[in-house]
């Protein structure tokens, strides 16, 4: 099938790149011409594992990006891959999708035949019957139902290993109002899901579809926080958190994955769409209690953290190494990163703040242009008073000998992954 995917970041490039590898023919639009000029020189904008290889694969061949929305004309489907951030109170923020979904209807005013839009963006239940369709019908001047369809297809790829978790997912969730609707929609994705191992294919309506994405996220968010509870008064107890978690994870019922205890969920996902579901459902009258919970855990963990530190030592005119930027191993994405909560409390308490991380340094720059960065983690733990570490990078499991370049070392581990050594001050979070 010919494919359009509007929008070309850490999603729409994913699946853009997918979809050509299962055999598809592609175009990404997006605004930003370096995105585009990227993709089209065979590179990827961003750092996802596997997904430069598939690029090299297909660009020029059936892979293209452009900046120009007529390229939509010659393909049977667009998926809108759209930014959909928080507004100051937490509600969605549908300004990105509301401006991409009228150049869109403007550009199938043109188009003779049948079209299918599907939202692949996270948005809030109604959203795309009753945002998205109003603006493609108004700009199109065409109807909903008649001339084109509207369908949600959430995503659930991880940052990290989205390749990886798009070509062999758990479950497909195609949500849609009509045959023609659904029908497209199986032939978009049946090329993949025969490949993959065992996916699940959900057909359901529009609306199920968009809650679906923010019940998976918010459950596994709210998963993470009750294990961080957990944790804490297994810390406050003397008691070993890991191993009361790994036994809980035999459970069946409970499951052994999203039971890693620490500073928290951050990411361009669990905030927002924990934020923007709980400000949803205040807007129809009612508050979710557990999410609310949920958040207050999360936004208490880097407060924890810093507290132990000054358990050790004060902050003031201390140098602090903050070992991970990246809101998780495996990507260079620091949206709502847990060093940034961090590190604003060390530079209000007068911290002289190093930070390292593998692949994020550059983005992270943008957001705090002058803390030092070191190139390695050695580097930043050398004259350092104290070390943080809050992204579970595998090389940091690794060091050892580097504390000893530390002035007194004391290691706060936000994701207990270091190596602990009886000779130095080595505090886990949990
Ligand atoms: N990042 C993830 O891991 C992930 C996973 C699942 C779902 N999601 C959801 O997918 C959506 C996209 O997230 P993302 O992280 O890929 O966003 P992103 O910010 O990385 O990418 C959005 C892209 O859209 C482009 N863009 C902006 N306005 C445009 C316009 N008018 N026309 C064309 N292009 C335009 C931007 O230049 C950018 O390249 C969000 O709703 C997010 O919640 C994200
Ligand atoms: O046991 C765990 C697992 C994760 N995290 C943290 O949770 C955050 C999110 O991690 P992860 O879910 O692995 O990455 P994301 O790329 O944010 O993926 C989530 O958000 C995406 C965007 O909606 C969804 O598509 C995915 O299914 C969902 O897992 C990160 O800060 C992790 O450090 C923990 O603290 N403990």
């Amino acid at each position: 099938m010919r494919l359009s995917i509007i929008g070309s970041g850490y999603v729409g490039t994913t699946i853009a790149a997918c979809f050509a590898e299962v055999g598809h023919e592609v175009v990404n639009v997006d605004i930003d011409e370096d995105v585009v000029a990227t993709l089209n020189s065979g590179e990827s904008p961003i750092h996802e594992p596997g997904l430069d290889d598939l690029i090299e694969e297909h660009a020029g061949d059936r892979l293209r990006a452009t900046t120009d929305y007529e390229a939509v004309l010659d393909t049977d489907a667009t998926f809108l891959a759209l930014s959909t951030p928080s507004t100051d109170d937490g509600h969605i923020d549908l300004s990105i999708m509301e401006a991409a979904a009228e150049s869109l209807g403007a550009t199938l005013a043109e188009k003779d035949d049948y079209h299918l839009v599907v939202t692949k963006s996270t948005v809030v239940p109604t959203t795309t019957e009753e945002v998205i369709a109003p603006v493609l019908e108004e700009a199109s001047g065409k109807t909903v139902g008649e001339e084109f369809d509207v369908g949600m297809n959430p995503e659930f790829l991880r940052e990290g290993s989205a390749v990886e978790d798009f070509l062999d997912p758990d479950k497909v969730v195609l949500g849609s109002h009509t045959d023609r609707a659904a029908e497209t929609l199986r032939a978009v994705f049946d090329p993949l899901v025969e490949q993959a191992s065992d996916a699940a294919v959900v057909e359901t309506g529009i609306r199920e579809a968009e809650m679906i994405k923010y019940a998976n996220n918010a459950f596994l968010a709210a998963k993470i926080s009750l294990v961080n509870d957990l944790a804490n008064i297994c810390k406050e107890y003397g008691v070993d958190s890991s191993e009361v978690l790994d036994a809980i994870g035999l459970d069946s019922r409970i499951g052994s994955e999203f039971l890693g205890a620490g500073v928290g969920w951050g990411g361009s996902c669990f905030p927002k769409d924990v934020a923007a579901i709980i400000a949803a459902a205040r807007d129809v009258g009612y508050e979710p209690a557990m999410l609310e919970a949920a958040v207050a855990v999360n936004d208490r963990q880097p407060v924890r953290m810093l507290d132990i530190l000054r358990d050790h030592v004060d902050p003031s005119g201390a140098r602090v190494a903050v070992l991970g930027l990246a809101f998780k191993p495996g990507t260079d994405d620091v949206r709502n990163s847990r060093a940034i909560p961090l590190i604003d409390a060390l530079l209000d308490a007068g911290a002289d703040v190093v930070g390292y991380d593998p692949v994020a340094t550059e983005n992270f720059r943008e957001r705090f242009p002058d803390i030092d960065y070191a190139d390695s983690a050695a580097a930043a733990l050398d004259g350092a008073d104290a070390a943080l570490v809050v992204t579970d990078w595998d090389e940091f499991a690794a060091l050892y000998d580097e504390f000893d370049a530390m002035n007194d070392p004391i290691v706060v581990d936000g994701r207990s992954i270091v190596t602990r050594r009886d000779d130095i001050v080595y505090e886990s979070l949990v």
